[in-house]
Parts: structure tokens; sequence; C-alpha cells
């Protein structure tokens, strides 16, 4: 049952947009130390605590937390389109521990996922089937959303499950920190769009080169400052690292949704952190080994990269 962990923001906007050379040459270092982390680890298992954006989850049934059984992703925004590998009777435990610890997930045996996915499993494995993947969808963007507590005892069942496992478990949490990228609204959305928020009808061609171009033009509002949009907020981004740094996650509990949108509607994407880190604070204590930040405009993201193992014990004098 050795655990490891690695968090890390998701960008469609990562192969689209260049922030400056030097940063772009940081953000690139900060992805491949993960990676090498990953590497050493070597996971036979990967659980993934991971949200969509209207492209595999629609209001047509729309749940606050789902496991997949058997799952692929979509290919939106240049990310890998194909089948996870996922280990049902794994799948199944985790969503049984869930929902024995009264967390109501979820299942599914036909899960759509998107670049929230796809991206870090390629960015650290290089393809989607290298390892073994557990999905665990955490609903970030569609409203109604539960308080952010559940997300963390989300994670604690999760991560006791997993703690009487034989495999070397790698969890993975994906998106956050501050962001408020250009994700339509069912109740702003022109008429065809809302439409598609509830039915998941496939975008036309039009509609998907608008979206990209959407946000590719929001992203160089952002860094030009002239975004009507929420601007990204380094302090609060450096203050939940720090919580999630401390293990004092049960501080979360006290913000509520509006405080967490105050900092952009994917601020809510912080919900796969804290169910990653509450899993991996289930199985003990735990010591940050990594840690990379800096808000990036371009790619409309606080963008933060974090390493954790279980806290090496002193053995005392
Ligand atoms: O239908 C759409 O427009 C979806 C757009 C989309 O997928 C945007 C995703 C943005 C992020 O993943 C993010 O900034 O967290
Ligand atoms: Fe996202």
């Amino acid at each position: 049952m050795p655990f490891a962990l690695c968090c890390m923001s998701h960008s469609p906007l990562l192969d689209l947009n260049q922030p400056s050379p030097d940063l772009q040459a940081e953000v690139t270092d900060a992805l491949k130390r993960a990676r090498t982390f990953v590497d050493e680890f070597a996971p036979e298992l990967v659980v993934t605590f991971t949200p969509d954006h209207y492209n595999g989850f629609f209001y047509r049934l729309m749940p606050p937390f789902c496991i997949g059984a058997a799952a692929r992703t979509v290919g939106d925004y240049g990310t890998a389109a194909g089948p996870l590998d996922v280990p049902r009777d794994i799948a199944a435990g985790c969503a049984e521990a869930a929902l024995a610890a009264e967390v109501d997930v979820s299942v599914s045996y036909d899960m759509e996922l998107d670049h929230a996915t796809a991206q870090p499993l390629q960015i650290l494995f290089g393809t989607l089937d290298a390892c073994p993947v557990v999905p665990i969808f955490i609903n970030a963007a569609a409203p109604p959303l539960g308080p952010v507590t559940r997300a963390r005892r989300l994670g604690e069942a999760v991560g006791r499950f997993l703690a009487g496992r034989p495999e070397r478990i790698l969890l993975i949490g994906s998106g956050g920190l501050s962001h408020d990228p250009p994700v339509p609204a069912l109740g702003t959305a022109p008429a065809p769009l809302a439409e598609r928020l509830v039915s998941g009808r496939e975008l036309t061609a039009d509609e998907e080169r608008r979206k990209v171009t959407g946000a590719i033009a929001e992203a160089a509002a952002l860094a030009a400052r002239s975004s009507s949009r929420i601007d990204l907020c380094p302090d609060w981004d450096r203050a939940f690292l720090g919580i999630v740094g401390s293990g004092g996650l049960d501080t979360i509990d006290g913000w509520s949704n509006e405080d967490i949108a105050r900092h952009g509607s994917g601020a809510q994407e912080i919900r796969t952190w804290v169910a990653a880190y509450s899993a991996l604070a289930a199985t003990g204590p735990y010591e940050i080994t990594d840690r990379y930040y800096h808000p990036i405009p371009e790619y409309i993201a606080g963008f933060a990269v974090t390493t954790a193992l279980p806290a090496t014990r002193s053995t005392g004098s």
C-alpha cells in the first residue's frame, strides 16, 4: 500500500498558448520533475480525482461525485481520446467505501471524461493506458455544488479503502487553483448551447472553433489585463497551497462555495486537490516533496504542481 500524490492544475491552453519563454521553461521543468517523481514511484494503480467541463457530464444527469468502473476520455482540446484501463473491482470498492462513509457517489460503467483527466495522465505517463486508473469525477463546473467538505470526506473514505490494497498507488488531483475560464453556464448560455449542456450533443464544427478561439482570446485579454472576468488570485492560491502543505485540510471546511467562487468559477476545482490530499492524509501524515506555483494568465490558471509522499518517520535516538 505505498502511496504517492501528484496534484496539478490543468489547462486546455497548455499546448495552444505561449507564456514567456522563461515561464514556459519553468512549467516544463515542474512537469518534468513530477514525471520523474512518478517514474521513480512506479505506481501499479492510479486514482484520479478529476472534474469535467461539459465534455463528459451533462445536466441530463449531473452527479456531485461519480466513480468510473469503465471510462474513456473524449479527446477535447487536442488531448488523447481513448479508453482507460479501469480495474472494476477496485472502482467498486472505492464506491462501496464512499457510500459506507455516507458520501453518496454514483457509479458509471460508461464514463466520459475530458482534458482534466487526460492531461495529467499524458504528462505523467505519456499515454492514457500506461497504468490502471480509477477515475473519480467531482463536479466543479455545474451548479448546484455541495459544500467543499464533502470532497474531503470522499477523499478520506477512498483513502481508507485504498490503505488496505497491496498496490503502489498514485493519487492525482487535477484542477484549480484560482481561475475563471469561459466555461458556459446553463443560466447564461445562448439557447443552442444551453440545450447542449443538458443533452450532451456533439458541438458543431463552428461551435468547437468558437470555443477554442474564445478561450485563446480570453487568455490574451487576461494577460493584457483587459478581461472582464475574475483575475487570477496568487495570494489565495498560495494560502491554499500552504493549507494542503501543512495537512490542515479541515480548515477548508469553513470555506463557502461563494468564498471559493470569488476566485473564479474554476476555483471550485480545488475540490479535486482536497479529495486527493484527504485520501493521502487518511493513510497517515504526509510531506510535500515538490511544489511549483505561478499565476499564468496565458493558461487562464493559477498554475500549480505539487508532489507528496507519506512522511518519513523519525526513528528517534
Ligand atoms: O464547452 C466548453 O466551452 C468547455 C470549455 C472547456 O472545456 C474549458 C475548460 C477550462 C478548464 O479546464 C480550466 O480552465 O480549468
Ligand atoms: Fe478545468
